[in-house]
């Protein structure tokens, strides 16, 4: 399935360890934290920022792993929304 997002930014967020699933249109990660504490600040924060966005993670949690996996409903697939979300949680990760 194509994606409106231009190429190269598919491309950045691959480089970032972003993964496409061309299926649903949508970009997966997965995050690994120190330990459950340090899991869940990073939810929080991001939470905090897809609340600022208004664009939002589909999202799992156990222990001290995050899967994260980011697209569009509105349009069925990746927008720029996730690339900025996506950018700003790998940026929210380094802490
Ligand atoms: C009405 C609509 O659900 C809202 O504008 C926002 C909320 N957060 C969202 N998050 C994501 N991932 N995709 C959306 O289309 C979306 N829409």
């Amino acid at each position: 399935m194509s994606t409106p997002i231009p190429r190269e930014d598919l491309q950045t967020l691959q480089d970032a360890g972003w993964a496409h699933d061309q299926t649903r249109d949508a970009v997966n990660k997965s995050f690994q934290f120190a330990n459950f504490v340090e899991a869940f600040a990073f939810m929080t924060k991001t939470a905090i920022w897809a609340e600022k966005l208004n664009h939002h993670p589909e999202w799992s949690n156990v222990y001290k792993t995050v899967d994260v996996t980011l697209t569009t409903h509105d349009i069925n697939g990746l927008s720029h929304l996730d690339v900025k979300l996506a950018q700003k949680m790998d940026a929210l990760a380094k802490g």
